[in-house]
């Protein structure tokens, strides 16, 4: 078996990583989905590390059947996506969710059937600067693998021969899902009280309090993961190995920076709706799901008062 076409759905920071990759393959048909006024931007080209390429421009329906379907969308695009991704998946078609959260894949596999979802994460720092921009070198990359054995099966020897000298970096895992959760667990420790905040990561290693707030994230993600059966001890801390410099601001801080809506549903949003159906209380994420909701609030300008504003609202 080998792979001959890919799709990716969601041309942003986390396909233009897979832009990059794939464009040097000889002999594959590289396509990226775009309708309407996404397409016509999109066929213009995607300016990456300083550099154009093109992808062919597909509708969903023209990418119907495609040998491996990659989807990195935001997750607030991820629902409106559904009938797009229903549309390409045909008989032989493998889909990889590269976006953060736990529950992508079982979204994505619900109207696609599970059989066609590979589960997978990406670890990469790619930010929307003149185009895309990502150090290939530094990004750790992507993680795959089947739920269970056989773990070398036929799609996952075919993926890594699809990635094979390309420059992304890669590897298989017997333990997706805990990997899945290790790196959810990175993103609702460190991305969320530092977001709250509007600092650097190194926050976590100066302030006490800023670690107490990171330890209750912690431990109530840690009590869900272990009552699904995710026993995280199985792969190694998912901060090792990435040195992070203190000023650096992941995803959600870039999210309410830029303004954008970010992915507080996917992450705590998430932890609060299982620990609910789990009897698990979730009392830090709870606390942070509502602050980062009314940060989004601020950034659409709900708390703009001025000084003629007449409406009184608490006593003095
Ligand atoms: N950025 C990063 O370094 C990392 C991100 N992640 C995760 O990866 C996921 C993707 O993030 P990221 O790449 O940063 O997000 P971006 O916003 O950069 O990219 C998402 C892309 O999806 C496109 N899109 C939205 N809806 C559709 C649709 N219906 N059809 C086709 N394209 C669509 C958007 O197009 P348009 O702009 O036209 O709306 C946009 O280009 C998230 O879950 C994120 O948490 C994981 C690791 C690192
Ligand atoms: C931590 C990081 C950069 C790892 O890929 C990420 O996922 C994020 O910023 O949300």
């Amino acid at each position: 078996m080998k792979i001959n076409s890919v799709a990716i759905l969601g041309a942003g920071a986390v396909g233009s990583y897979m832009i990059w990759g794939l464009s040097s393959k000889k002999d594959l048909r590289l396509g990226v989905i775009g309708e309407g006024k996404r397409a016509k931007r999109l066929k213009q080209g995607c300016f990456i590390n300083d550099q154009m390429y093109y992808p062919e421009v597909w509708t969903s329906q023209e990418a119907h059947n495609v040998d491996l379907l990659i989807v990195s969308l935001k997750y607030g695009a991820l629902k409106p996506a559904l009938d797009s991704i229903k549309t390409i998946v045909g008989k032989n078609t493998t889909v990889m969710s590269l976006m953060n959260g736990v529950d992508s894949e079982e979204i994505i596999g619900e109207v696609v059937g599970n059989e066609h979802v590979l589960p997978a994460l990406i670890k990469v720092a790619s930010r929307k600067e003149n185009g895309y921009r990502f150090d290939s070198e530094t990004t750790i990359g992507i993680v795959f693998g089947e739920k269970q054995a056989p773990f070398q099966s036929e799609r996952v020897q075919t993926i890594e021969n699809l990635f094979e000298n390309t420059g992304l970096h890669y590897r298989t895992s017997e333990f997706i899902q805990e990997e899945i959760w290790s790196k959810f667990r990175l993103n609702v420790c460190n991305n969320l009280p530092q977001a709250i905040l509007g600092v650097g990561v190194g926050c976590y290693q100066d302030s006490k309090h800023m670690k107490f707030i990171q330890e209750g994230l912690r431990q109530e993600l840690e009590a869900i993961a272990c009552a699904k059966g995710i026993d995280l001890s199985k792969v190694a801390s998912s901060t090792r190995g990435s040195a992070v410099p203190a000023w650096a601001h992941y995803s959600t801080l870039q999210d309410l920076d830029a303004k954008r809506p970010t992915e507080i549903d996917m992450f705590s949003g998430t932890l609060i709706k299982m620990g609910k159906d789990l009897g698990i209380p979730t009392p830090y994420n709870k606390y942070t799901y509502h602050l980062i909701k009314a940060l989004e609030e601020k950034n659409e300008g709900l708390f703009d008062y001025d000084q003629n504003d007449s409406r009184e609202t608490c006593a003095k």
